[in-house]
């Protein structure tokens, strides 16, 4: 078939396939600090802080305002919509302050899940209403790209092929869309780790639906080097007795993905899903090494497994301002070294980073 209608400009596909480069270029990641207002209140609510505008914005405050050699590890951040109109306390927009650390600012776009009836309690995602109007107000705003979250859960009857193609194509529209309004979209279709399932199970399924994902982003003419995918690593499930070795991830992990998705991909950061930090460094450290070809740069985009450390060390208190950014810096290397095969587990890390940050049915 003649490609008689081009979907994007060559200057267009220059600009986003630029910003995803930018993104991942050296070992570095992406810090998820997209938690919606619900899920903040869930992680302030573990250190006994209230979930207010106020103290999410000082959270926030401290991790954006660490030293600027983060630029090394943090290639993005992924901001919530309140969090990308809040200023530190000098009066300093945070996407300023990412920004001139040469730091790219990205967007949550997705707007929670809606039930697909006669299914298992499946879901699919909302926020393609509007879609377009959001990504060019955010653009102008200074955003570059964009993250829409499908969650696909492994049960009884589940994932459903409904719920794989729905999601599937919601994903690849709300791709188009952004790509359409020069943001580069992280593609993230989570298969949650919830359930007793071994690993050969999880990666069948991860392999079914990203193989859904990349045919659907093809039929709605996703430039692909534009793009980056956000997966979950190929894990046993939470419940699963069996207990597997990061080398056994990293295999069934990139054997998942050398099956699905293009070389074209530039960057696949993987989410932490409720892993423990030191477990989520470890296995990404594995998937480096992994002796299978890999394309892509294969980085991360963690909220909890970059967070959960630093979050403990400030527990509401400015004068742990300092404790803070130590702990948010030192993941954000480890990760970085990561993303290279090169972090060694020195035995150090504190009891925060080896603790499971795993939430049942994790939604928002
Ligand atoms: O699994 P993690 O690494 O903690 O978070 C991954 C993530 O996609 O899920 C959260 C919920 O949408 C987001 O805040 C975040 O970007």
């Amino acid at each position: 078939m003649a490609h008689r209608f081009p979907a994007l400009t060559s200057e267009q596909k220059k600009e986003l396939s630029d910003i995803a480069q930018r993104v991942v270029a050296n070992g570095k990641g992406i810090l998820a600090a997209d938690e919606s207002v619900g899920t903040m209140g869930n992680r302030l609510q573990r250190i006994k802080v209230e979930n207010t505008e106020e103290n999410r914005r000082q959270f926030r405050e401290i991790l954006f305002t660490v030293d600027s050699s983060i630029n090394q590890s943090i290639g993005g951040v992924i901001l919530f919509h309140e969090t990308l109109y809040q200023k530190d306390s000098q009066g300093k927009l945070f996407r300023n302050i990412l920004k001139e650390k040469g730091i790219v600012v990205g967007i949550k776009l997705d707007q929670g899940g809606a039930p697909l009836a006669g299914t298992n309690k499946e879901t699919t995602i909302q926020g393609l209403d509007g879609l377009s109007e959001r990504c060019a107000q955010y653009k102008k705003d200074g955003v570059d790209f964009g993250k829409w979250r499908a969650v696909l859960r492994i049960d009884n009857q589940c994932p459903s092929h409904l719920a794989i193609q729905e999601n599937a194509n919601a994903l690849a529209r709300y791709a188009s869309i952004c790509q359409q309004n020069g943001l580069v979209p992280i593609v993230e279709p989570e298969v949650i780790p919830d359930g007793d399932h071994d690993l050969e199970h999880c990666q069948y399924v991860t392999e079914k639906v990203l193989a859904a994902v990349y045919k659907a982003l093809n039929d709605h003419h996703v430039y692909l080097e534009g793009t980056l995918l956000k997966p979950n690593m190929v894990t046993a499930g939470h419940a699963c007795t069996k207990k597997y070795t990061p080398e056994q991830v990293a295999m069934a992990t990139v054997t998942a993905l050398h099956r699905t998705v293009p070389a074209a991909v530039p960057g696949i950061c993987f989410l932490s899903g409720g892993m423990s930090e030191e477990d989520a460094t470890l296995n990404l450290n594995a998937i480096n090494l992994c002796p299978l070809p890999k394309p892509w740069k294969l980085s991360f985009s963690y909220g909890r497994a970059l967070q959960a450390s630093a979050l403990a060390a400030w527990g509401g208190k400015a004068a742990n301002k300092k404790a803070t950014q130590e702990a948010f810096m030192k993941r954000a290397l480890a990760n970085c070294q990561a993303a290279k095969g090169q972090y060694v587990h020195t035995g150090s890390s504190g009891s925060a980073s080896t603790q499971s940050l795993f939430t049942a049915c994790y939604t928002y």
